[in-house]
């Protein structure tokens, strides 16, 4: 685990869109898209930000970096919270805070040259003017990997992965410490999208660079990130060390995706899960656990009670009942409902954030019934428990011998 400091952190962020509607565009409902969510960024680290389409990982890049006004929350960057500065005074933070977005073509204006679409930046934020300018647009083409007489020369003259790295070049401009590279790779050919990660890694090491990387696809955020945040449906599911997430995937969602990566050695192929039913809408997120109607291990306090994050390895923290010491299930049944068996330690501790929140108030006492998970496993009958490697009830985080959220 590195222990560089934490350069970006995010507290508690919500960003919810209202629904208006009427001849008094009375507010009838919110989006939520964003719902609390909490994780940091360390110096020069990267910290992949994956899940399904719609989750909320393209407002959550926004909202941190206030081109979308959040609802409520902190983000502290060097410990300030930048939401709590004036619109001057975020001004010259923002050139430590960039971007750069999915589609390389949309996000260049068309009728701008290379020249002044990379240039704008340092001449708005008066790092350097005229003939100066030119020579640094023209640094940074090269250093992106584009010939520095492409300066004159129009967007649509570029190929996407081209054009990608005019984006990388306008957001290297004013040298920031912070990057959210927001789906940066996902409209690119394979063979291109390696280039361009490989790019990004290079000027992270040269630039000593942290990056936020947005992307659906976890084979893609494999590569590039020390750390990896897990989203569904507006929170954060799971977060942990790259390694440890690939290795010791704790939530059935964090092992539905995984799963759902090709996998050349069969021997390694794990059980696939077809989740079924599409990702609920955010305007009226499920009560209890926002993924127990799709969950195969779902059991009872999933319904009513919404779970809090835990860290049941240290650094690897986790958003289910199943790894709660309150709630975590003796009945090797529910267990072996998961497609992998996780290697979950004997410390099982509450997050600080769970420790912060308030405890649910109705907490039903842990039935595992289990029933109804709706999410269907492909394949042979699930192995028992034991024969799984499941944790076995002394194993799993046992109610009493865990520090409660109250410790
Ligand atoms: N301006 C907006 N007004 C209302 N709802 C919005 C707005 N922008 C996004 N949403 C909704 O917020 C939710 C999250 O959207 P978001 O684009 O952040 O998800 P995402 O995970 O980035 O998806 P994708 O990978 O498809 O870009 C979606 O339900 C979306 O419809």
């Amino acid at each position: 685990m590195s222990d560089a400091p934490t350069l970006l952190e995010v507290r508690n962020l919500t960003k919810h869109f209202p629904i208006k509607k009427g001849l008094f565009n009375r507010q009838v409902g919110a989006v939520k898209a964003v719902d609390g969510i909490s994780f940091e960024v360390r110096a020069n680290e990267t910290v992949g930000l994956v899940g399904e389409s719609g989750c909320g990982k393209t407002t959550a890049g926004r909202s941190l970096l206030r081109l979308l006004e959040p609802t409520s929350g902190e983000v502290l960057f060097k410990g300030q919270d930048i939401l709590k500065l004036s619109a001057t005074e975020m001004r010259s933070i923002r050139r430590n805070l960039q971007i750069i977005f999915q589609d390389p073509f949309s996000s260049l204006n068309p009728r701008m040259t290379i020249e002044s679409i990379i240039g704008e930046a340092i001449t708005v934020h008066g790092v350097a003017r005229g003939d100066k300018v030119r020579e640094m647009v023209e640094g940074l083409l090269e250093r992106v990997g584009l010939q520095p007489s492409y300066i004159t020369r129009y967007p649509h003259e570029f190929s996407g992965g081209q054009r990608q790295r005019v984006g990388i070049a306008r957001a290297l401009a004013l040298n920031p410490d912070f990057i959210v590279c927001d789906e940066a790779v996902s409209a690119l050919d394979v063979s291109v999208q390696a280039q361009v990660i490989n790019l990004l890694m290079d000027l992270q090491q040269e630039y000593n660079l942290s990056y936020l990387f947005i992307a659906h696809d976890l084979s893609v955020v494999q590569h590039i990130s020390d750390r990896i945040a897990v989203m569904y449906l507006g929170q954060i599911a799971e977060f942990a060390d790259c390694d440890e997430l690939y290795d010791n995937p704790l939530h059935p969602y964090t092992q539905a995706l995984l799963s759902a990566i090709p996998q050349p050695n069969p021997r390694r192929r794990a059980q696939r899960i077809i989740l079924k039913g599409d990702v609920p809408s955010p305007m009226n997120p499920p009560a209890g656990c926002r993924f127990h109607t799709r969950c195969p291990a779902c059991f009872a306090p999933c319904k009513t009670v919404e779970p809090r994050t835990v860290e049941p390895v240290p650094g690897h923290k986790v958003r289910c009942h199943l790894y709660d010491p309150e709630f975590a299930p003796n009945d090797p049944d529910i267990w072996a409902r998961l497609p992998q068996q996780p290697k979950v330690k004997d410390n099982a501790t509450l997050s600080p954030e769970a420790k912060e929140a308030p405890v649910a108030e109705e907490a039903p006492s842990p039935t595992p019934d289990g029933t109804d998970g709706v999410a269907s496993t492909e394949s042979q009958p699930l192995k028992s428990a034991g024969e799984a490697g499941a944790p076995t009830p002394a194993e799993t985080p046992a109610p009493e011998a865990q520090p409660s959220a109250e410790s």
